[in-house]
Formats: structure tokens, sequence, C-alpha cells
């Protein structure tokens, strides 16, 4: 099998690097053709539309992962072109290609797309209200990949993190490092998931093949607060080893924390669909974030 990975660079694309390499034939693309080692792989700037289905024509995969995403949520409100042209444009330029070439699609969206009401785990057919412009603009993305004819997977993760990239657990590393408290939004609730289980989840459905084309939710289980994960994060990077002393994290109201984009205030998405159609079962918030310091001390 031939697999193509856009944006191996990213969280998620980092990860699958990892995760698909013994699936068959991997061929990766990063914006700038550079690997972090420095190797080199294909090219492609999304924002260049036309450059995308050339690429998958010349390239022929059987499966492709997009993995790449303009994910600067508080950004993406004064950059609402840019937002709409990565997250909807390129991903039906890139699901109309797959189609063209009888190539699978998998592709990744977000909580975000949700407007943050309710009390029970959204499930995939619940209604969306997105609250801000990158939600607005990974809804769009949802429905033009939907609309393409390709086979694809949308698979809705969320409170994505891991030991490379930007997210909110590096973010809380840093800042823990340099402050004795950090003041952390308690009234947002949601999954953290680690950028290696989406990965891997995304090998297994691979393996499996798509079952059925449509969105289907992927986050680890259980759930938590952002002050929840922070407080989390310095126990088990502290239990690690990586830490010799933890900050005070202060639980705030999200009024107490400003930002330029509205967040959701409930986000837990339900994965009971997925589990059942792949057979899988998802590890706890918790035993992940535990599971994803570990192997940063080894
Ligand atoms: N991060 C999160 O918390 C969540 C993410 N998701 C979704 O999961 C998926 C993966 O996200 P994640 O791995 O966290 O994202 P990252 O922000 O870590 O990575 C996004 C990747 O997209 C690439 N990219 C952006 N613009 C372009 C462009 N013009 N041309 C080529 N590549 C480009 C980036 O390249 P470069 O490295 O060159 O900048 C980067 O490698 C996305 O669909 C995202 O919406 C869903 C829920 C939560
Ligand atoms: C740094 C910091 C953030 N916060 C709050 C702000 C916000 O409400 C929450 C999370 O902050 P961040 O900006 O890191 O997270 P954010 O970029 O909103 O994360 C989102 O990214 C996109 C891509 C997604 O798809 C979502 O699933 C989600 O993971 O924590 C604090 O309360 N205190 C702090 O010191």
């Amino acid at each position: 099998m031939r697999i193509l990975l856009l944006g191996g660079n990213g969280q998620v694309g980092h990860e699958c690097r990892r995760s698909l390499a013994p699936l068959g034939e991997l061929v990766v693309t990063t914006r700038t053709g550079e690997l972090p080692d420095g190797s080199r792989c294909e090219a492609l700037d999304l924002s260049r539309l036309d450059d995308i289905a050339p690429l998958i024509e010349r390239v022929a995969p059987d499966m492709v992962v997009n993995a790449t995403a303009y994910t600067a949520v508080d950004r993406a409100e004064d950059d609402e072109a840019a937002a709409f042209l990565i997250n909807r444009d390129a991903p039906g330029r890139i699901a109309a290609a797959c189609a063209a070439q009888g190539a699978s699609l998998i592709h990744y969206s977000t909580d975000y797309v949700f407007d943050g009401s309710g009390e029970r785990p959204w499930r995939e057919d619940d209604p969306t209200g997105p609250l801000g412009t990158y939600g607005r603009s990974k809804l769009a993305g949802e429905q033009a990949v939907a609309a393409s004819g390709a086979r694809y997977l949308i698979l809705r993760t969320a409170w994505v993190y891991g030991l490379h990239g930007a997210n909110f657990l590096r973010t809380m590393l840093r800042l823990g490092a340099e402050r004795d408290e950090l003041k952390v939004v308690a009234d947002q609730i949601g999954s953290p998931t680690p950028a290696w289980l989406i990965a891997d989840v995304t090998a297994a459905i691979i393996r499996h093949g798509i079952a059925a084309s449509g969105i289907r939710h992927l986050v680890a289980a259980g759930q938590t607060s952002w002050h929840g994960f922070a407080d989390a994060i310095f126990d088990e990077a502290r239990d690690a080893g990586l830490l010799a002393s933890r900050p005070t994290v202060l639980p705030i109201p999200t009024s107490g924390f400003p930002t330029r984009a509205v967040r959701p205030a409930w986000s837990v998405l339900d994965t009971t669909r997925l589990q059942i159609e792949y057979g899988l079962e998802m590890p706890h918030w918790r035993d992940a974030l535990r599971t994803t310091l570990a192997s940063s001390s080894r």
C-alpha cells in the first residue's frame, strides 16, 4: 500500500510518520520539503492550491492522510482568509484529487465545530455551531471533504498535545519552569488526547480499512478541565522526574483569562462508534498523559 502523509512536521503528522511507516510505502510532505532531522521529503505548500492535485496524481497513493491545518485558534480571528484557505479550500482540493485518483482520505477535525453547550458527550451527528473562525473553517473543511465523492474518514479529535510542536502540555511545562503560580480556566471541559494515540488509531484504521465514509470521534477516555489537565501535567511530570518542584495551579473562570477567540465550554466527544467499528479501546486521558511523559524521560 502506498500512503501519502500530508504535513509530516505537525504534532499528529510527526507521530504518523512513526505509526504509518510499517504499513507500506510512506511518502511524506512538508511545507518546505524538509523534515526536522534535515532529510528531504516532498514539498507541498497548501496555500498553492493548484499544486495539490498534480502531487497526488504523481504519487498515486492508495491512501492519503491529511495532517495539515491552520491551528492558531486566536490568530484565526484576524486571519480568516488564511484559516479558510488551509482548513476548507485545501482539504476540498485534496479530497477532489483523491476522488479522481481512487484514493481514500483520512482527514482530522475538531471539537471546536460544536458550540460547547450540552451535558453529554457530543455524538457525530449532533448539530454543529462553531463559536470562532477556526471552528467555522474546520467545519467548512469537513463539508468540502464529504462533498468530494472520495472514500473518506474524518476523525474529529480534541485538545491534542505531545512532546513535539506547539501545544498546552509544552506551554504549561515552559510557564511552570518560569513561575511559582499559574492561573488556568476550570470551566472548559474536554478530553486531552496525545498525538501518538491519534496516529496509532489512524494506523489501526488503515490496517482494518475504512469501514464507511463519514465522521468519527477520536479522543482519549474521561474528561477534565484545562485546569485539571494542567494540574495533572505537573503531578505526572514531577513523578516522572522531569520537574524538581511544581507550581501552584489556581482554577479560574473563562472570564479570568480573556482570549481573542471564544472556546467551547463543553467539548467531550463520544467515541462509541469508532471503538465498536474498529474494535478499539481508548485509554484514559490521565494514563495517556503518564505514557507520554514517560517516553520523554527514556
Ligand atoms: N492541536 C489541537 O489541539 C487539535 C488539532 N486538531 C486537528 O488535528 C489535525 C492535526 O493538528 P496538529 O497536528 O495539532 O496541528 P499542528 O499545528 O501541529 O500541525 C499542522 C501542520 O500543518 C502544516 N501546514 C499549515 N499550513 C500549511 C501550508 N500552507 N502548507 C503546508 N503545510 C501547512 C504545518 O506546517 P509547518 O510545520 O510548516 O507550519 C504543520 O506541520 C488538524 O486537522 C487539526 O485541526 C483537532 C483538535 C485539536
Ligand atoms: C496558557 C494558558 C491558557 N489558558 C486557557 C486558554 C484556553 O481557554 C485554554 C487552552 O488554551 P490553548 O490556547 O493552549 O488551547 P487552544 O489553542 O484553544 O486548543 C485548541 O486547539 C485547537 C487547534 C483545537 O482543535 C482544540 O481541540 C483545542 O485543543 O487554556 C489558561 O487559562 N491559562 C494559561 O496560562
